[in-house]
């Protein structure tokens, strides 16, 4: 049901009802000072958003005809780039600045650390990862295979544990003399921390500075808290625990400070198509900001109730108290500029842009705690922007932000924005998109799933792309990371924002995450993506490993002045396509299928008939892959850019899905509530959803997947009301 509330607007009603009952009596502002308000709001911006959207569509189309007019022959470089220009797809170059953000947070502004993401919809998970501030080494080396090797089980597996976290102690936390793996018991004397040995000698720490707090009594500490490279580690200490029975000094866990902050996400990892999934997201984070979320659930044949941590409390080792934040600091991350939500229907019944609305309501929810610290100690609000092309959509969010700000009473500049650097267009204009930000600006991120489809989407008439695996490994990738660190150095982030890298896509494979992001901050970011707390707690051990600050400088003092160098923008425009004379086996084009196949199928099933955002995967050799919207635009683009371009067939694709459809059912068939697509497969919206991601695929907006998911999913919810 809708409600008139105004001559020119309908508002869904569970969205009313949920904003006037249990959001405005938490806010100063009452329900005639939020709706029509609001609403103005939206019919004001409204039309520029919607010219935004047409000029994306309208440079596509005029990057299609420039490569249909070109087909067959080698991309000319200049030739590109004066028609890029001539455009407006890459802007004029913009003077050198230096951003001027206020009021951010230490998380943000001055330590570096892992970032975790997580669907909103997920309560639990949600908790969790607002809890992954803090997580257990233990845990994390016991429970993966980062450091151990599969192999060793049960108490020699708890053994390897202590001792590799002993080591890492060593290399990070060093004793004047010997190793944490000889101490016998730690005291505290004075304000220094004491190691003793069995044979009664003692030592200290060889940087005493590093303790800094610690719990319990002197002679005998519950807990000890050591910093380095502005992170604390916490460890825990317990005779009767069940590593500190097996541990000579009796340390019972090492607790690290892991994820500084955590995205709570609206976006790429869920599936909300309606008003009902919108409220029920917006109720999960307004849960998270007044802190009595909670979630009850069964694990290991118990009932579980999770909530949010406190912070923590220990004496200061100089004396007083000392207090560390418990929960990650929380930012959000918005819808983008394209799609629209019944939420708000205009006069002719159509839907009102869902980026507005969500820039409105979460910010509302936000702005409840505001100053009392509970998660912003700068009183700040923190929402993630993706999918932006160009300065001008960049503008347009800054515009949204003051407008918003005004219409809930919050002081201009509250609501920072971290701009997800994952098109094409905004990778080519980064500067100029920062320009546009550089009051409000906290991060720039490389999400690298995003991109890749945008890359394919934007060239699909270009030629047919390499397997998705090589296109990371042409020359554009490299320089489009390396190109977002240089930019954001030379706007001044280093000490005032973050420089992200992208999301580790492999939940399981942690071994490969230690060898592999290790290198985020090592190449000058101070935050990086994680799938889970787990990854969190062991990505934190790279942020120990390396000095991001020393990295940062020492990358200031090499870079070029201007934003983007020559050669760098060169390599950027390299599109990763087939050469004429690279020839693809049958073998690998059929691999390259399949496994397309099976991920579009495994995600696009729980999507459409699960409403789930983001699942793990099994691709084809049995790895489990995070799927999300991203990596779905990735691989549909991918085959429709080959179907094109005649590498193979609509029957090979068609052939494909159908041996696949068996395989994921398989798969899911333990999944409560799931329906076998090959019940029927030509009536399955799922597999008619994954039919039209492939095959349509060239035709939707800059190849995104929302507008055929959100589609089957809502067919998938009128088809069975109570899912
Ligand atoms: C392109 C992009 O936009 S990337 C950003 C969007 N992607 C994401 O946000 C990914 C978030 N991650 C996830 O959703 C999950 O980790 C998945 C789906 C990838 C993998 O999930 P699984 O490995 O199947 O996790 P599983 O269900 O086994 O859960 C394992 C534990 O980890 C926790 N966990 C897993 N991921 C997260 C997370 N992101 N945040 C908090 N907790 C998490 C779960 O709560 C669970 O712990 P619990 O039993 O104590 O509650
Ligand atoms: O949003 C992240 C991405 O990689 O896409
Ligand atoms: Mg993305």
């Amino acid at each position: 049901m809708n409600l008139a509330i105004a001559k020119q607007t309908q508002i869904d009603s569970g969205f009313y009802h949920f904003i006037n009952d249990e959001v405005l009596p938490h806010t100063h502002l009452t329900a005639e000072q939020f709706w029509q308000p609001m609403q103005n709001l939206i019919a004001e911006l409204m039309p520029v958003n919607q010219s935004l959207l047409n000029q994306r569509q309208r440079l596509q189309q005029q990057i299609d005809h420039w490569h249909i007019a070109r087909k067959g022959q080698a991309l000319d470089q200049q030739q590109y780039q004066a028609f890029l220009r001539e455009i407006g797809y890459l802007e004029p170059e913009v003077k050198d600045f230096i951003i001027s953000t206020e009021g951010v947070d230490p998380e943000i502004a001055t330590m570096a650390g892992p970032q975790l993401v997580v669907p909103v919809q997920n309560a639990r998970f949600a908790l969790n990862a607002a809890n992954a501030r803090w997580g257990s080494l233990y845990d994390a080396l016991y429970g993966t295979n980062a450091l151990i090797s599969e192999s060793e089980e049960g108490v020699n597996r708890a053994k390897q544990v202590i001792k590799a976290s002993k080591q890492w102690l060593d290399e990070h936390f060093p004793l004047a003399n010997g190793s944490h793996a000889d101490v016998a018991s730690y005291v505290v004397y004075y304000q220094h921390l004491l190691a003793f040995f069995d044979d009664g000698s003692e030592t200290g720490l060889a940087k005493p500075g590093q303790f800094v707090a610690f719990s319990g009594h002197k002679d005998c500490p519950e807990a000890i808290v050591l910093k380095h490279h502005q992170l604390h580690v916490e460890l825990c200490i317990d005779r009767q625990g069940d590593a500190g029975k097996l541990d000579h000094a009796a340390i019972d866990d090492i607790q690290l400070e892991a994820a500084l902050t955590t995205i709570v996400d609206f976006e790429d990892s869920v599936a909300t198509v309606d008003a009902e999934d919108k409220v029920m997201a917006y109720k999960n984070w307004l849960g998270l900001i007044k802190g009595d979320l909670t979630a009850e659930f069964e694990k290991d044949g118990q009932t579980l109730v999770r909530q949010l941590n406190p912070d923590k409390s220990f004496r200061g080792a100089k004396g007083g108290e000392y207090a560390l934040p418990g929960r990650a600091l929380l930012m959000v991350r918005n819808v983008g500029h394209l799609m629209a939500s019944d939420l708000v229907l205009q006069a002719d019944g159509q839907p009102s842009p869902e980026g507005i609305i969500d820039a409105i309501v979460t910010a509302l929810i936000a702005s409840i705690n505001l100053d009392s610290g509970s998660n912003s100690r700068c009183s700040s609000i923190y929402i993630v922007k993706p999918k932006m092309h160009g300065s001008q959509e960049v503008a347009f969010t800054c515009l949204l932000f003051e407008k918003v700000e005004q219409l809930l009473g919050l002081p201009n500049g509250t609501l920072k924005l971290g701009i997800m650097d994952e098109e094409r267009r905004t990778s080519m204009n980064l500067k100029a998109c920062i320009n546009a930000a550089k009051t409000r600006v906290v991060f720039i991120n490389t999400g690298f799933l995003d991109r890749t489809g945008d890359e394919i989407h934007t060239s699909m008439h270009a030629g047919a792309f390499v397997p998705k695996n090589a296109i990371k490994q042409k020359p554009w990738f490299q320089a489009y990371e390396d190109s977002n660190v240089a930019v954001g150095l030379n706007c001044g982030f280093a000490g005032h924002a973050q420089i992200g890298k992208g999301m580790w896509p492999m939940p399981d494979e942690m071994a490969q995450m230690m060898a592999q992001k290790s290198g985020h901050p090592k190449a000058g970011a101070n935050t990086a993506w994680v799938p889970s707390p787990t990854a969190a707690v062991l990505h934190a051990m790279h942020y120990h490993q390396t000095d991001v600050t020393q990295v940062q400088t020492q990358l200031l003092s090499h870079l070029a002045q201007s934003s983007m160098s020559a050669p760098l923008r060169q390599q950027m425009l390299q599109v990763p396509l087939l050469g004429t004379h690279d020839t693809l086996s049958e073998q690998v084009i059929s691999d390259e299928i399949s496994n397309n196949v099976q991920g579009i199928l495994g995600y696009v099933v729980r999507w459409v008939c699960l409403g789930i955002g983001c699942s793990k995967v099994p691709d084809i050799h049995h790895v489990g892959l995070m799927e999300d919207r991203a990596t779905l635009r990735i691989s549909s683009q991918h085959l429709a850019n080959w179907l094109h371009h005649g590498i193979c067939s609509e029957a090979q694709v068609l052939a494909a899905m159908t041996q696949m459809a068996a395989v994921v059912d398989k798969q899911n068939a333990a999944t409560p509530g799931y329906q076998a697509m090959t019940n029927n497969l030509s009536e399955n919206l799922a597999f008619n959803a994954a039919k039209a991601l492939i095959f349509e695929g060239g035709n939707q907006p800059n190849g995104y997947t929302e507008p055929l998911l959100h589609h089957y999913r809502q067919l998938a919810k009128s088809q069975t009301p109570e899912q």
